[in-house]
């Protein structure tokens, strides 16, 4: 709320420094938690609407919960400039942070980058590794070199840079580390010991990461307790276990301000892991993507804990800036999900149905067969509020989205996206190719009618694609020649606007259900036929969504209603990912929110074809159709009037959509295709922003 408010510049500093919102949290939280103060009747919460808790584990539940809104409203509250010189609480650090994170560009490292330097500004976060930047991490931020064995270059940073927190991520893990025991000792102890030190002499809060592997065959494995017997059987976990001994003795001895997780095996999708035992949880879905198939290191019944890279850096930072008082302890275990390789494959299925796993354990399996199954981290969430958020299922469906996306973007021939109003003629398309091949009838607009789109517009484009390879003139219904023109439109658009048609070929697809006569043509609009017998050119098309599902209308003419699911995954099947917004009153999580930072453009930027003020509407000038010129002018000479017209009209709305289809306009010399493509151009124009669109034919044009 802060940040919004930040946004919108409309932050009341007498309510900030009233404290209102910040009394009426507490109120809220007391009064949930039947404290019965101020004789507050237990209410619902305001956000999810929970009954108030009853019995004692809820309350202390609800308690907790309370404690990390508290946490965070005094963390928000800390940055707000208002607040730099009144926050006066023990807690509420005068500052924000300079944060220096070692080993950055492993798979930990960005993500949490981003995440701090959303809380902090850009300029709070110095990444440093030994590895060559990307590009895309020198822009993101400050990027320096930093051996971790060179004691001096660190110093001289910590101290030129004014750095107060550093979170060390350099090591080299089990799996690696089993492979080069000596380097795995200079990185993991001897780093170590130069972090500790110079966090000693500079007074800096210091976080270090351990991990699963820092118990042994020896510890119970589940559940595994904070406090219990550690004899690590790998070179990584004596590490990890003298790291969080020398914290603890340096915290004790010198008041070093040491905390340590000890973390699961990370599943992330945006960074690769960096040798460990427990990364088959993330080749799998890089290998079920790819290939269907994936040949696990570890066996079936390896069960391992686990967590989604959100959850863990999310801790990370929960933890780093909790008020010291509520640690109980400096090292902490982290609990979020356990499972079994077949159990995980059995979860991809419920996507996948042909994904195939395989078994052949080699030497990790002896690792992970000394781990712990699940750790009990019940002091991690009575001392400083944790609780993970992504469950298995959850994690599946994240990972499968995220990577579909990503392999189908990057196989793209261009990496941009498609203009809204393009996103909008590919809808519009594919529920037309999905319309006329489930036989609705096109002469009679059936607005409501619910048209199923799962793999019959697949099926026309592989036809059709089969008959164009094959060198074939398309003859017989004119029908087809439609269905061609939308196929052509799918892949014009498609390659105009870098979204990438994946070229799979689908195996044995059953024939159509049944081929449209030419009569059922016949009676489409002068467009609809221009459309078809004009090969290349597009047919126009529109989305926007409507109750449960998607209205799309094309240039027959006809409206059908999509539900969103059947739309997307017929997308998907055509290899074209686009972020669909949520239809009106529903709160689908678009995979926009859930990627944070991706390259898919902003939320605003998806609005297919959604009419509504905020709702990725544009708003633009009417359009002409006619001008008056005076008489002798030529049909061409005419139509090149009217796109001039148009042009300026639109380029005056000084919006993308306007600046888009104005200089399409401009760019198409007045030719017949031009008329046609203005036509069609006008048509998707009236299509998007005339209600009645949906409800009558439109007329012909000109
Ligand atoms: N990823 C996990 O599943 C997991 C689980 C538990 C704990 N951890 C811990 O979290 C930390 C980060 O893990 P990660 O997965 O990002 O590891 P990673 O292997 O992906 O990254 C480690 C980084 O350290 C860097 N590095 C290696 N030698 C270095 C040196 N001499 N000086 C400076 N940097 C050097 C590497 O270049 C690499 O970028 C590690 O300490 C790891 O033990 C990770
Ligand atoms: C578990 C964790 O420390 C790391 N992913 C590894 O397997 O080595």
């Amino acid at each position: 709320r802060t940040e919004q408010d930040r946004e919108e510049k409309k932050t009341d500093s007498a309510d900030w420094l009233g404290g209102g919102w910040l009394h009426k949290i507490i109120i809220e939280s007391l009064s949930r938690n039947s404290l019965n103060w101020g004789n507050l009747p237990p209410r619902p919460c305001l956000s999810c609407r929970r009954r108030p808790p009853t019995s004692r584990a809820e309350s202390a539940e609800m308690l907790s919960l309370s404690r990390s809104i508290g946490r965070r409203c005094l963390s928000r509250f800390r940055q707000s400039a208002h607040h730099r010189s009144c926050s006066s609480t023990a807690v509420v650090d005068q500052e924000p942070p300079k944060i220096l994170i070692t080993g950055g560009l492993g798979q930990l490292g960005r993500g949490l980058a981003s995440r701090l330097r959303a809380r902090y500004g850009r300029s709070s976060v110095i990444l440093t590794d030994i590895l060559k930047p990307t590009a895309g991490v020198v822009k993101d931020g400050p990027y320096r070199f930093a051996d971790i064995l060179d004691f001096k270059l660190l110093q001289e940073m910590i101290v030129n840079e004014r750095i107060t927190w550093m979170f060390h991520f350099s090591a080299l893990l089990s799996a690696v580390g089993e492979q080069n025991t000596a380097l795995a000792l200079r990185v993991n102890i001897e780093g170590l010991h130069n972090v500790m030190e110079l966090a000693k002499q500079y007074d800096l809060r210091l976080f270090v990461p351990s991990t699963i592997g820092a118990f042994g065959p020896t510890s119970p494995r589940n559940p595994t307790p904070d406090l219990t017997v550690q004899k690590p059987s790998t070179i990584y976990g004596v590490s990890k276990v003298h790291a969080e001994l020398m914290g603890e003795y340096y915290h004790r001895k010198f008041g070093l301000d040491f905390r340590c997780l000890r973390l699961p095996g990370v599943i992330s999708a945006d960074t690769a892991p960096g040798g460990g035992t427990t990364d088959y949880a993330v080749h799998i879905f890089h290998e079920a993507i790819r290939n269907r198939a994936y040949k696990c290191y570890l066996r079936e019944d390896t069960r391992l804990p686990m967590i989604y890279i959100d959850d863990c850096l999310r801790a990370m930072v929960e933890v780093m800036e909790c008020d010291p008082r509520l640690l109980k302890q400096r090292v902490y275990n982290l609990q979020a999900i356990s499972f079994t390789p077949a159990e995980l494959a059995k979860e991809i299925r419920r996507h996948m149905s042909n994904f195939q796993i395989t078994y052949e354990p080699d030497f990790r399996q002896q690792i992970a067969d000394t781990w712990p199954q699940v750790l009990d981290d019940s002091r991690a969430r009575a001392d400083w509020g944790w609780k993970h958020l992504v469950d298995t299922p959850d994690l599946v469906e994240l990972m499968l989205q995220y990577l579909s996306h990503h392999y189908e973007f990057n196989a793209g021939r261009q990496k941009s996206r498609a203009t809204p109003s393009q996103q909008a003629g590919i809808l519009g398309g594919v529920a037309a190719v999905a319309a006329l091949q489930e036989g609705a009838d096109v002469a009679e607009p059936r607005p409501a009618a619910l048209v199923p789109l799962p793999a019959l517009a697949q099926q026309v484009v592989q036809l059709a694609r089969a008959q164009r390879r094959a060198g074939q003139r398309l003859s017989g219904p004119v029908a087809e020649q439609n269905v061609m023109a939308v196929v052509n439109h799918l892949e014009f658009v498609a390659a105009g606007a870098g979204v990438h048609s994946a070229r799979r070929t689908s195996p044995n697809l059953p024939p159509p259900r049944r081929s449209l006569r030419t009569t059922e043509v016949a009676g489409t609009s002068s467009e609809a036929r221009a459309a078809s017998s004009w090969r290349g050119l597009p047919s126009a098309g529109a989305a926007e969504p409507l109750g449960d599902g998607w209205r799309c209308g094309c240039v027959t003419g006809q409206a059908y209603t999509v539900p969103p699911s059947s739309l997307r995954s017929s997308l998907s099947r055509l290899g074209i990912w686009l972020p669909l917004p949520p239809a009106p009153g529903r709160s689908t999580r678009s995979p926009r929110s859930i990627l944070p930072g991706r390259d898919g453009g902003s939320e605003g930027d998806s609005g297919v074809g959604v009419s509504g003020p905020g709702r990725g509407c544009w708003p633009l000038p009417p359009l002409v159709s006619e001008v008056s010129a005076g008489g002798g002018l030529s049909n061409g000479e005419h139509f090149a009037k009217i796109s001039e017209a148009n042009a300026s009209r639109l380029s005056g709305a000084k919006t993308r959509q306007g600046t888009f289809l104005a200089n399409l306009m401009v760019s198409n010399k007045p030719t017949c295709g031009s008329n046609l493509k203005f036509n069609f151009l006008h048509h998707r124009y009236r299509i998007r922003h005339s209600s009645s669109f949906f409800a009558h034919r439109p007329p012909a044009p000109g």
